[in-house]
Parts: C-alpha cells; structure tokens; sequence
C-alpha cells in the first residue's frame, strides 16, 4: 500500500485556472521519491495540500492508508516537514531550538542527541544558530521535523540556496536517513542531476499535471529514447544518404544532423557507417536532453 497518495488532486488559486491538475501520485513505503518539476510546476502547492495547509479545489490526499480531510492528527503524528526556511530562534544554540521543539512535539529527550547525530551537527549543538551556515540551518530545520520519528518526511528543495558542500551534505543525509531510519522520503526539486543521484522514484511535474511517475531505471528508459547524436562530417549531404535508410535522416543545408540513438555501441556503429562511406567525421556529440527538453518529449 502506498504511504502517500493523491487522488485526481486539483487547485486553482483563481477560478478556472488549476494549478495542480488531477494529480495521482503514488509512493511506495520505503522509497526516496523525487518530486521533479521547473520553478512554477506546481511543486510547493501540492506539497501544501499534502500538508493540509491548502485545500484542495477537488479530489483527495491519503496518508498512510487514511484520508487527510478526516485523520489529520493521526497523519501528522507520523509525518515530518522542511518547506521554506526553517523557523529557528538565532540567539539561541542548535540543541535549544531543538529542546524547545521538544516540548511541543512531546518526545523524550532522547531523541535529542540521536537527531543532532543523524544530521551531523553533534559538534556545532552548542554554538547559537546565527553562527550556522545555510546548510547547517537547514540540517537543523531536518533535525526538528525528525524529532517525533516521522516515518514520512516531505522536503520542499530541501537544496535551493547552498553552496556545493551544502547540496552534497544534504542529499547525503536524506539518503543516510532512508538508509539507517528506513524513513520514506517526498523531496521536490527542479534538478534532473539531483534527483538521479539522490532519489530511488521519480514523479515528474510539468503546468500542474503529473508527466511520469516511476522508478529511476524507468526514467532513464524513457529518457533512452530522448537521447540525441549531433554529428559534423566533411559532407553532410552525404551523411545524410548514408544514414537515411537506417534513420530516416533527412539533410537540411546548414543544419547539423541529429540522430536519436539507445546507447553507445549504436554511437560507434554510426560512426563507422560514415568512415566506411569515406566521409571524415569531424564531430560527433552526444547530447543528453535537459528537463525541458525531456518535458517536451514526454508532452508531445
Ligand atoms: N498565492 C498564489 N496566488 C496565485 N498564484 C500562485 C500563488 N502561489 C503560487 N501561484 C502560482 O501557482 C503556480 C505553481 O506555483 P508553485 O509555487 O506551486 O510552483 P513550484 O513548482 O513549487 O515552483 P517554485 O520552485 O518556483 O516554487 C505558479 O504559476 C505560481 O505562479
């Protein structure tokens, strides 16, 4: 059964113009699912209506088996939550903003120094918050929404803002809490590299409609078949009849000839029709399709 999922989720902000359209996402227990989507896809308001913070035009949020609008305070027992910075007291140390947080959540004291270890900040806990870098308060932030022991956590661009080390450290940490606390993990992002290095699932978000859903090896599937050779030889035009049976490639003076390809192999093979054609072959690139571009792809 999945930990999370929506049913046909739909907002509008203003009447007749959704946002999020009949969204069904799907995620399985264990899995770290990223949320992938370019900046105004819809991410951060599905993200709110799966959080209860808005609520939906139409269909529905299930949580663990349970519907949202009727089990919030079960839900939210087992949920924890980084969207947007984190609210921390600055003059006060990493271990206070997290005693205080204690207090409301009403978890042992224990989980305190297990937290700090889990997102790295055993060292720094005693140190105000102002004096933490951006990664660092957000790791904090991590740290606050892992006190209960949330058996889901939903991160909003948990990345957006640091520095290299930042990024590394935290998409390091979400994989070590799959890995070590066996949390389920729902993380938005607008990064294809970030996603395949972090994430074991993938729905993919483009004007509020859910694209793909499935799993990493899925999506590198589908993306086989986006992928592109760009080629230059000392005769296009013959290049071009050389490839034409195979690909259907059709030579337009001045462009450069392009050819979807699966994998590598079927690169050397072309370039080995062209040399054995006796052209000379001064470029062959392969080009790897953005976001975007796969978004067209799959739009199309
Ligand atoms: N309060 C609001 N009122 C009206 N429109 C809004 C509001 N908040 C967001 N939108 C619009 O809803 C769409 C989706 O925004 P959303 O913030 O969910 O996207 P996102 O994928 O999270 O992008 P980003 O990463 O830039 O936040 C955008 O077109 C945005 O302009």
């Amino acid at each position: 059964m999945p930990i999370l999922q929506t049913r046909d989720l739909t907002f509008s902000f203003r009447k007749d113009q959704p946002v999020v359209r009949q969204l069904n996402l799907s995620v399985e227990p264990g899995t770290i699912y990223g949320f992938l989507g370019p900046n105004g896809a819809g991410k951060t308001t599905s993200i709110r209506l799966i959080l209860g913070l808005l609520q939906p035009t139409d269909g529905s949020v299930e949580l663990f088996g349970e519907d949202l609008s009727t089990n919030r305070t079960s839900i939210f027992q087992r949920t924890g939550a980084l969207i947007e910075q984190p609210s921390l007291y600055l003059h006060l140390s990493g271990r206070q903003n997290l005693e205080i947080a204690r207090r409301y959540t009403r978890t042992p004291a224990s989980r305190i120094p297990e937290v700090l270890e889990m997102v790295g900040l055993t060292h720094a806990a005693g140190k105000n918050a102002k004096e933490y870098s951006l990664g660092m308060k957000q790791r904090l932030g991590l740290a606050m929404a892992l006190l209960h022991r949330p058996e889901l956590v939903i991160l909003d661009e948990p990345t957006n803002g640091l520095d290299p080390t930042g990024i590394i450290e935290m998409r390091e940490l979400v994989r070590q809490l799959s890995r070590e606390w066996g949390t389920t993990i729902f993380v938005s992002s607008h990064l294809l590299s970030e996603v395949e290095r972090m994430c074991t699932h993938v729905g993919i978000i483009h004007l509020g409609s859910l694209r793909f859903q499935g799993s990493l090896a899925e999506l590198q599937e589908a993306q086989a078949g986006t992928r592109h050779l760009h080629f230059q030889t000392s005769d296009n035009q013959a290049a071009a009849g050389v490839l034409h049976a195979i690909y259907g490639l059709k030579y337009r003076d001045g462009e450069a000839l392009t050819v979807p390809f699966q994998n590598r192999e079927e690169v050397a093979s072309i370039n080995r029709r062209l040399v054995e054609a006796g052209l000379d072959v001064y470029e062959l690139r392969v080009h790897h399709s953005d976001l975007e571009e796969m978004f067209l792809e799959m739009t199309r």
